[in-house]
């Protein structure tokens, strides 16, 4: 039967508004397959890009002490989040904001093809759970060795492949507690096994970084050390790799010498430095005296600090000369400078080192590095810093691990498949899909959703930060078997 005569313009309105529809849809689905084929060729670019470091690494025969890598050992990926062929997630070339200085804007090393620095270390302190990512992050599986954005390295395996050229596999060095030695072992087969320090147990940063200089500044006295969280993002390499080469040699001026981020916001978790004058090395022309070292100060002080213009965040990155260290440690911490010279003494031999741990390392004073000579090592002029124009964030929690991830207008972003999440009406939160069961959230802005299979977290982005304080209720509650 015909339709009435009033219908048919109606009809041919919905036939039109169905091919508009028909055809967004299409756009979508090639929207989502040009950013699968991105992220494929974002990741063999990354294979290729490492594939190059090892041959130009194997053809090297001038590194001191080169080891050559271990035969056999293949890379582990890190553990946790599944994979998935649909990702969408990437992380943005700038994760935090650079300076807007123009001071600051220019910074590129003359880099030769070789980036190697004789002589530098670098030492990553590998310690902390990250209880604030609970239950994505364990005791066991700690941030570090989670492959947080899904680039398909742990945070650790990028911290490893970012400084190798630096400092070759021979100098590169990790500092952690004994369960997460095999962890780190399997996810950096490169990482000789006489440069992973053993601590017994979590003693603050001061006494995870004095360790590794204790013993480095006896293998080589003139050792300058890099110390570089493990479980730090950073975008940028270029930027990065040249201001570290340039905190190296103000380090071999004498300096304890820091990397400052311009700071976005008045963060109460960060250490603040207040710029001074500037050094005028000609080797490091970025570099300035440091003239304030203030390790996490109220809201109230930091939003006052931010408004003189004056301060950046430390980035917790130390370069220095390993006896300067030393020094200063003897000078503000005698008993933990005393505790560690006695285990470095005997660190080579392993019989004794054992003996020594057990006794000497209980009795060691928990301080971070901060507090125990960065503060009052500025207040003599003896630190320096180069102010950063790397993208660098700390994945501190949820919501700045919600802030690396694409946003989506009226959704939740996702860290995992974004098919098992199906949500309405649910803006600015993040969800993190890991038991493979589907997702549904109507109505609730803000919101963190970590679905594990065997616990699932909720909270808001505001209170992200207390994730930690729920993981000592747990604790306490008798759940320790799933923190
Ligand atoms: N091996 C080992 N490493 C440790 C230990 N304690 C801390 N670390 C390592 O030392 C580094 C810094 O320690 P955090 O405890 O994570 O410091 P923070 O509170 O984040 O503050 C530091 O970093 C901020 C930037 O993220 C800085 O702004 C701040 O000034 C400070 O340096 C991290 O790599 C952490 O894994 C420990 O007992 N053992």
């Amino acid at each position: 039967m015909a339709a009435p005569v009033s219908d048919v313009p109606r009809m041919g309105v919905e036939m039109m508004l169905e091919r508009i529809m028909g055809a967004m849809e299409k756009q979508n689905q090639e929207l989502v397959e040009l950013r699968k084929e991105c992220s494929d060729l974002r990741s063999s670019n990354k294979s290729m890009e490492i594939m190059l470091q090892n041959i130009a690494q194997q053809g090297r025969s001038h590194s001191p002490g080169g080891l050559s890598p271990s035969v056999g050992r293949e890379r582990a990926r890190s553990p946790f989040l599944p994979r998935h062929s649909s990702t969408l997630q990437t992380v943005p070339s700038q994760i935090s904001i650079t300076s807007p200085t123009r001071e600051l804007s220019i910074q590129s090393y003359p880099f030769t093809d070789d980036r190697e620095i004789p002589g530098f270390y670098v030492v990553i302190p590998a310690g902390g759970a990250g209880t604030r990512l609970w239950p994505l992050s364990r005791e066991n599986h700690p941030k570090f060795l989670l492959d947080v954005n899904l680039c398909g390295n742990s945070l650790l395996q990028s911290t490893w492949d970012r400084l190798l050229p630096l400092a070759g596999p021979s100098r590169m060095t990790v500092v952690a507690g004994p369960a997460h030695s095999e962890g780190i072992l399997g996810q950096l087969p490169n990482l000789a096994a006489s440069n992973l320090f053993t601590e017994p147990g979590p003693k603050d940063s001061m006494a995870a970084i004095g360790l590794a200089a204790a013993i480095l500044v006896k293998r080589d006295p003139e050792a300058v050390i890099g110390s570089f969280a493990a479980d730090h993002m950073i975008s940028g390499e270029d930027a990065f790799l040249g201001a570290v080469t340039e905190a190296v040699e103000v380090a071999k001026e004498g300096y304890l010498v820091t990397i400052g981020i311009a700071p976005s916001h008045p963060a109460t978790g960060f250490g603040y430095i207040r710029l001074g004058d500037r050094l005028n090395l000609k080797s490091a022309p970025h570099s300035r005296l440091v003239s304030s070292f203030k390790e996490k100060p109220d809201a109230h002080t930091a939003a006052k600090y931010l408004a003189t213009g004056q301060y950046r965040w430390n980035a917790g990155m130390f370069v220095t000369k390993a006896s300067l260290l030393m020094e200063l440690m003897k000078e503000n911490c005698p008993s933990l400078y005393e505790g560690l010279m006695n285990i470095s003494d005997v660190w080579e031999d392993e019989a004794a080192r054992k003996v020594a741990l057990e006794e000497v390392w209980p009795m060691l004073e928990k301080i971070p590095i901060d507090n125990a000579v960065a503060e009052p090592a500025a207040a003599q002029g003896k630190v320096a810093v180069i102010p950063a124009t790397f993208g660098w964030d700390d994945v501190g929690d949820f919501s700045s691990l919600a802030e690396m991830l694409p946003a989506e207008s009226n959704r939740p972003r996702v860290l995992g498949d974004p098919r098992l999440v199906v949500s309405e009406q649910t803006a600015g939160g993040i969800v993190v899909p890991v038991s493979g069961r589907l997702i549904t959230c109507l109505g609730v802005d803000d919101i963190v959703i970590v679905d594990a299979p065997d616990a699932l977290m909720v909270t808001t982005r505001a209170r992200s930060q207390e994730v930690k304080s729920l993981v000592k209720k747990c604790r306490e509650a008798g759940w320790k078997n799933l923190l």
